[in-house]
């Protein structure tokens, strides 16, 4: 199968250069982390809204201990068959029926719980990234848009979806019938997972087999893997780099630590370098700043009629 991914094109005053983490088997390393935070074109700033870095989940912080409680919730019920029913019951896509906008604005009511860097509505962190991307990127409208649609999934927890709890919605992801990696966020809260005592799920491959490419793999139920239903199911003309994007994006084992490369093939590789782009943007734009909706609002109107119908299933 050939799949077309856009050239990435480094821009002039962006010095991140992706290419030597691509097709490396071993963790990212210290001087990777470098180049992730290294990049002249976007500013990342050294600590997010509470004043923490990023991402620290040990620090003490007004949002520690519900985060924390989030993700043992998350990691004991996220099993192999709920990701499975989850899926099937989810990708009929026949729950409703509504524009890209629209979703855009019912997330205005969810503050995501997952997150240590945000307690902001969601709708600010869609126009954050969106917006940051585009200042750097301004060539990549396909860009543009995946980011503000990106995290669109988490309408489900919205009443019209059947109220689904935070921890079956939001989060990192990881993989489900294999191993849990110890680089997953609160690994320790696997021990109660049903499938950690399952020897079909809980050796290095589980019920996959080597470089199968992660398309065939199961991942944690939530937000990413049904926004790439939702997009696909509604035959989006975004690139496979974007959908690529909306699935993985929370797969942060992956596309931070280096982990679950042995389930990785090629065409991951490949779609991995736009991953990283984006990451940069999704992460570091977490701020209290607000996009002027009303301002932006016409230009991602052109992008979502040029890539999606008018109505979504969903
Ligand atoms: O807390 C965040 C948030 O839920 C994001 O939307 C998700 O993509 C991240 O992976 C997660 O850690
Ligand atoms: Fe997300
Ligand atoms: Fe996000």
């Amino acid at each position: 199968m050939t799949v077309i991914v856009p050239e990435l094109v480094v821009v002039e005053n962006n010095n991140l250069d992706h290419k030597e983490e691509i097709n490396k088997e071993e963790e990212v390393t210290k001087e990777e982390q470098q180049d992730l935070k290294r990049d002249g074109g976007f500013e990342v700033p050294e600590s997010n809204a509470f004043g923490h870095s990023f991402r620290d989940y040990e620090k003490e912080s007004e949002r520690k201990e519900s985060v924390e409680e989030f993700y043992r919730t998350n990691h004991i019920n996220q099993t192999y068959e709920f990701a499975i029913k989850k899926k099937e019951y989810y990708e009929k896509l026949d729950k409703t029926e509504m524009s890209i906008w629209e979703c855009c604005e019912l997330l205005n009511e969810f503050v995501d719980e997952s997150d240590p860097d945000l307690d902001e509505p969601q709708i600010e962190h869609l126009l954050q990234t969106a917006e940051a991307i585009r200042r750097d990127y301004p060539n990549e409208d396909w860009l543009h848009l995946t980011a503000l649609i990106h995290d669109l999934g988490k309408v489900l927890l919205h009443p019209a979806f059947g109220h689904q709890p935070q921890w079956s919605v939001v989060g990192d992801t990881f993989p489900l019938g294999c191993a849990f990696d110890e680089n997953i966020v609160h690994h320790q809260y696997f021990k109660e997972n049903p499938d950690n005592d399952n020897p079909l799920y809980n050796t290095k491959l589980g019920v996959y087999t080597e470089n199968c490419g992660l398309d065939k793999v199961t991942m944690s139920w939530g937000h990413d893997e049904y926004m790439y239903l939702v997009s696909k199911g509604n035959n989006t003309t975004l690139p496979p780099a974007a959908l690529f994007i909306i699935r993985f994006h929370s797969f942060y084992a992956m596309h931070r630590s280096g982990a679950y490369r042995h389930l990785m093939n090629d065409e991951d590789h490949e779609m991995l370098k736009w991953l990283h782009v984006f990451n940069k943007y999704d992460l570091y734009s977490k701020s209290k700043v607000r996009v002027n909706q009303e301002e932006v609002k016409p230009y991602y109107l052109s992008l979502i009629e040029k890539y999606f119908p008018a109505k979504l299933k969903w």
